[in-house]
């Protein structure tokens, strides 16, 4: 499902934040924002996402503006999980990903069978099926952050939203979820827009990266296009050897930080 994000313009109080910005989200395809800490990323997916009104410009989704949606009609399409989200400690993992039914419920009472089936086939994908009795708040940081992820797949979206995904974990758990990430798109055609901080994640997984700095959108393209010497310089600040693996995929090493003058 294609995303267009038209002239956009978003902030809180006095502070411009995003000052114009346009960007395509093709359909199938995973995007990837990166950029230095306060550069602007969760706000462009809060914007997306609806959490927060942009101050102008607008976003079109599958061909109409976003703000034309009825909330239930944008979750069946679109599901959102921000970067901090309220540890829902007491209810089981089954529960948590039930919730992500909500948008197709016609009322609030039992999941239907069918909805019942979708957590099923979630909790598998997602290997979650031993804690599916477990209270969310008894998780490690990982497994919980599986089990929201579960509960924006339940909401069966057509594009999703992932502010940093992969926080707090380790190096193996954000390697399962980067490839869950892109399973799902590969196999379902899940269109992803997320924000991560691991440049060599995001260059595994991404067909687009883009850079954000200043308010703006500072550079799209490849991973190979954008792990460059001279990009991560500008955006980061920071000095990288920058090298391709034998899966033909790039990655950068950072060797030290730029000093402010010479940036
Ligand atoms: N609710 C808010 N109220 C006021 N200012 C905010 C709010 N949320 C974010 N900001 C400010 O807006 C700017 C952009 O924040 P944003 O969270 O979008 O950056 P980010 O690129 O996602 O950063 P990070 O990499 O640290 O997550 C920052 O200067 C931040 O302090």
């Amino acid at each position: 499902m294609k995303l267009d994000v038209k002239s956009v313009s978003a902030g809180y109080g006095g502070k411009l934040v995003l000052d114009g910005v346009d960007l395509t989200v093709p359909e199938g395809g995973i995007l990837t924002l990166v950029g230095a800490n306060g550069s602007g990323k969760s706000t462009l997916l809060k914007v997306i996402g609806r959490l927060l009104e942009p101050r102008a410009g607008e976003i079109v989704l599958d061909g109409r503006a976003i703000r034309s949606y009825g909330t239930t009609e944008l979750a069946r399409k679109m599901a959102i999980l921000p970067q901090l989200h309220h540890a829902a400690g007491e209810i089981t993992v089954g529960e948590l990903v039930g919730y992500g039914r909500f948008p197709h419920r016609r009322g609030f009472g039992q999941l239907s069978a069918d909805d019942r089936a979708v957590v099923d086939e979630t909790l598998k994908l997602t290997r979650l099926e031993p804690f599916r009795n477990r209270p969310v708040g008894t998780l490690s940081g990982g497994e919980r952050q599986r089990a929201w992820i579960a509960m924006t797949l339940a909401q069966q979206p057509r594009f999703l939203l992932l502010d940093e995904p992969t926080t707090f974990l380790d190096v193996r758990c954000q390697f399962d979820i980067i490839e869950l990430v892109c399973d799902l798109n590969r196999r379902l055609g899940i269109t992803v827009l997320m924000v991560l901080h691991d440049l060599n994640l995001a260059a595994r997984c991404s067909d687009i990266l883009v850079t954000l700095k200043e308010r703006k959108i500072r550079h799209i393209g490849t991973p190979a296009e954008i792990l460059r010497p001279e990009i991560l310089r500008d955006i980061f600040g920071i000095e990288a050897e920058i090298s391709t693996g034998t899966d033909g995929i790039p990655y950068c090493i950072p060797t030290g930080s730029v000093k402010e003058d010479q940036r």
